[in-house]
This record gives C-alpha cells, sequence and structure tokens, in this order.
C-alpha cells in the first residue's frame, strides 16, 4: 500500500466514509467496505502468507501432464509463483486490486468476482485447495477485514 498512494488513498476515503458516521469501528459496517476486499485478495495473491503452503505426499502414481509422480512423493506447491503467473493473470506482476471487480457490478456495489480464493479457481490458492486446505479461511478473512 505504501507504494501504490492512488490505492492506499481510495481505501482511505472507503473506511473513513464507512466509520466517521459513529467513529465507531463496528463489523456491521464491515460489508461496506467493497474495496477493501479487493485489496486483501489482491495481497493475498502476491503475497500469501504460506507461499508453498503445507507439503504435501502422493497417495498412488499419478500423472500431471508430462510428469509421471510415483506413490509417496513429496509434494510442494508453490502458490507465489503461481499467484504471479502470467498465463493467467494480466499484469501478473503489478498490484491492481480492481482485477477482481465483477464485470457485471458496478464499483460502489458489493463486488465478488468469479475468481476466488475458496481452492476451486487454482491460479489463486492462498488458502490451498481440496480436503487438506485451511479450515480457518473464515476466520482469517474476518480477522483481515477488520479495520
Ligand atoms: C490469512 C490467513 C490464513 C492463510 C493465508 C492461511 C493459509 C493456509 C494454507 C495455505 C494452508 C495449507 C493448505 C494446503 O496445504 O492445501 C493452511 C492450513 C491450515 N490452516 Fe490456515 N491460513 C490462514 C489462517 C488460518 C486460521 C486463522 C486458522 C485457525 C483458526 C487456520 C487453520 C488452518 C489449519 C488447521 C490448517 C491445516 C488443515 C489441514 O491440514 O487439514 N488458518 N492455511
Amino acid at each position: 500500500m505504501m507504494k501504490n498512494p492512488r490505492i492506499r488513498e481510495k481505501e482511505q476515503a472507503e473506511v473513513r466514509q464507512a466509520y466517521d458516521k459513529t467513529g465507531d469501528v463496528s463489523e456491521s459496517d464491515l460489508q461496506e467496505l467493497a474495496y477493501l476486499k479487493l485489496v486483501i485478495k489482491e495481497t493475498l495473491r502476491l503475497h500469501p502468507p504460506l507461499p508453498l503452503l503445507l507439503p504435501g505426499e502422493s497417495m498412488e502414481r499419478c500423472e500431471i501432464n508430462v510428469y509421471k509422480i510415483p506413490a509417496k512423493t513429496k509434494l510442494v506447491f508453490n502458490a507465489w509463483a503461481i499467484g504471479r503467473d502470467s498465463n493467467y493473470w494480466n499484469e501478473a506482476e503489478r498490484f491492481n486490486p480492481e482485477r477482481f471487480i465483477n464485470s457485471f457490478f458496478s464499483e460502489s456495489k458489493f463486488i465478488s468476482s468469479s475468481v476466488d480464493y475458496k481452492g476451486t479457481n487454482f491460479e489463486f490458492i492462498s488458502f490451498g485447495a481440496g480436503r487438506r486446505m485451511c479450515l480457518g479461511i473464515s476466520y482469517g478473512m474476518a480477522v483481515l477485514e477488520t479495520p
């Protein structure tokens, strides 16, 4: 955010607009912070707190593209590199929260993009994917969203 004054100021304005009315920070006003959700998503894409997730082990022999992976192989998933893969992300290295704006909604409405971190978009796996993905995703997001 320090490197992106435009984004910082936009976010500050949103937070002030939501909370200046009462002066209190309350959970119920969180839904008004639509831009904050985009900023958090973009931060998780470029800077996943667990960049290599947790190591896994293949249960049985499998093939992924040209790779033949024997059973019981230790596997490391590079979520950091996947989140910056230019095959899946336009201007992958640029911090650009607006990339997640769903084109069906205007920016002032509640925003939700079809690309999310919930484990079904494999280009965005900051919380992992599959049956061992993060259990604390809802709690973690609530903590991040609370200013
Ligand atoms: C922004 C916050 C968080 C991030 C980015 C995050 C990320 C992750 C990642 C990447 C994994 C490994 C998933 C995989 O290897 O596929 C994981 C696992 C896990 N996380 Fe989180 N986590 C966060 C917050 C939390 C919180 C707040 C809790 C608990 C309250 C939590 C509990 C767990 C547990 C129990 C697992 C292991 C799940 C399993 O192995 O079955 N996480 N998390």
